[in-house]
């Protein structure tokens, strides 16, 4: 055995025979067991022995060399027969399991079985880019992709001003708390608008209360006026966001003025902001499609982000209220907009009506954008737009954004754990494709 591990050992430059010898004999036996590899020894000798020699040994979880060859049949029967093969990325650029599993939320104790730990880390990684192009983001279609993307999430507001039920203050107030502990660097908390227009936010002034002392993430509300900006700032509130469309019609039915009026209305809100040096976000709804004109020009969203960004908006958020976008209509209203307006001072609002918000949010990192707006569990809708459904789910985009390799300081595994809460909370399940998948694989490692 020993001349066997040595040989593999300067084959493959591994500098820590001794470890091969710990895994070797468990290794073989799994390896044996498993009759897709039973007749390959080459594969044993040139991919398994260096993979398993790197790994680090982590606290509290099963040692690789433990991994049994039924966990080894389980992992496969859940998709998992690359596990071996993509081994070495188990340590996450020299992190332990243990650490990999605590960054990302989850406690293997919770698991069950460390052993289903190991498994489902991996298994949660397979988001992640292979190593070429970690990193670097070499690859000639990622590399124009901003290293960090700030994620804006506005479940809170967005995400339930169109429920029905009125969901308590305590449990907005608890979403609040369990998105920013998630890692979320700004959490739209809600609106000060009319309680006529919006029942469900009524409570604006205590969600803003209770929310005083939490630390780590900013609370931008939104004003549709002078009113709304004074009893956002006496009920803490620190930035804001105005709201102007790109269509008429919309302009019309969402806030009862025409576009012209309410850019007026929002430069009287720019300048007491300015007053108080508090930042305001610039919304336009319909940049792609609104639900009583239908196409909405590139140059008519061009003048209105003009219009805010002249006015002292320090971002402007692009928003496809109703979801018709995809990166053939993206793409050029995109182009327009950035005639005016720098693409650092963009951000863009995807709803997922029609399933296009992932690949137009790609498109648009690709073109520059590092704010994304986002609603955990896909919740939201716009009451003002019939057939509006969810915004974009916070957790697809985290995922999509961790498999590219990018940086948003999201822990997605606690930001799971908020989409159940308020999908329990709202009885019904997520809207979240990766959290749902996610939840199954959680769900199937612990039986094992
Ligand atoms: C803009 C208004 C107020 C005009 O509403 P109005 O009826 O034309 O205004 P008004 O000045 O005649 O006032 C009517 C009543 O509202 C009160 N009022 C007036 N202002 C406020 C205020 N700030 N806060 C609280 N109360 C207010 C005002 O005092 C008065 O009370 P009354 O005398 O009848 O008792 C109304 O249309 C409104 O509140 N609209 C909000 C609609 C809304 O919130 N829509 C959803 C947000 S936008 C969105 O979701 C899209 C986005 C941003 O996510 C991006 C995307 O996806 O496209």
């Amino acid at each position: 055995m020993r001349p066997a591990v040595n040989r593999a050992a300067r084959l493959f430059q591994v500098k820590r025979p001794a470890k091969i010898v710990v895994v070797v004999v468990d290794a073989m036996l799994a390896v044996r067991s498993l009759n897709k590899f039973s007749q390959s020894s080459t594969f044993f000798f040139h991919k398994l022995i260096p993979v398993m020699a790197n790994l680090e040994e982590p606290q509290g979880v099963t040692k690789p060399s433990s991994i049994g060859a039924d966990t080894l049949k389980r992992c496969e029967d859940i998709g998992e027969a690359s596990l071996w093969r993509k081994q070495k990325r188990i340590t996450f650029q020299g992190d332990t399991v243990n650490g990999a599993l605590a960054s990302r939320g989850w406690n293997y104790q919770s698991l069950g079985n460390a052993r289903d730990a190991w498994c489902l880390v991996n298994r949660h990684y397979s988001s992640h880019c292979n190593d070429k192009c970690t990193g670097e983001l070499s690859n000639k279609f990622l590399r124009s992709i901003p290293e960090y993307i700030n994620i804006v999430e506005v479940g809170p507001r967005d995400g339930l001003q169109n429920e029905k039920q009125i969901v308590p203050t305590s449990v907005k107030v608890e979403l609040i708390k369990m998105l920013v502990s998630s890692g979320l660097p700004i959490v739209e908390a809600t609106s000060f608008v009319s309680p006529k227009w919006v029942p469900q936010l009524a409570d604006a002034k205590d969600v803003m209360e209770a929310i005083q002392n939490v630390e780590g993430a900013r609370f931008p509300v939104l004003t549709p006026n002078v009113k709304g900006f004074e009893a956002a700032v006496a009920a803490g509130a620190k930035e804001v966001a105005v709201f102007a469309a790109a269509s008429e019609s919309f302009s019309k039915s969402n806030i009862n003025c025409s576009i012209e009026e309410s850019l007026t209305r929002y430069r009287d809100v720019a300048l007491a902001a300015g007053k108080l040096s508090f930042p305001v976000r610039g919304y336009i709804s319909c940049v792609v499609g609104c639900p009583m004109e239908g196409m909405v020009a590139p140059a008519k969203v061009a003048y209105v982000a003009r219009e805010l960004y002249d006015m002292g908006c320090s971002e402007i958020a692009l928003g496809d209220t109703i979801g018709v976008g995809t990166p053939g209509t993206v793409i050029p209203m995109l182009e327009a907009v950035m005639g005016f307006v720098p693409v650092d001072k963009l951000a863009v609002h995807f709803h997922d009506t029609y399933g296009q918000a992932l690949s137009n949010i790609l498109v648009s990192l690709q073109m520059g954008i590092s704010t994304v707006d986002s609603s955990v569990s896909g919740l939201g809708g716009c009451p003002y737009a019939k057939g509006a459904s969810g915004n974009v789910a916070t957790e697809d985009v985290v995922y999509m954004l961790d498999g590219l390799g990018v940086k948003t300081n999201v822990n997605l595994g606690k930001l799971m754990l908020a989409g159940e809460f308020i999908s329990k909370h709202l009885g019904r399940p997520s809207g979240s494709k990766a959290a749902i998948a996610l939840s199954k694989v959680t769900a199937r490692a612990s039986k094992l």
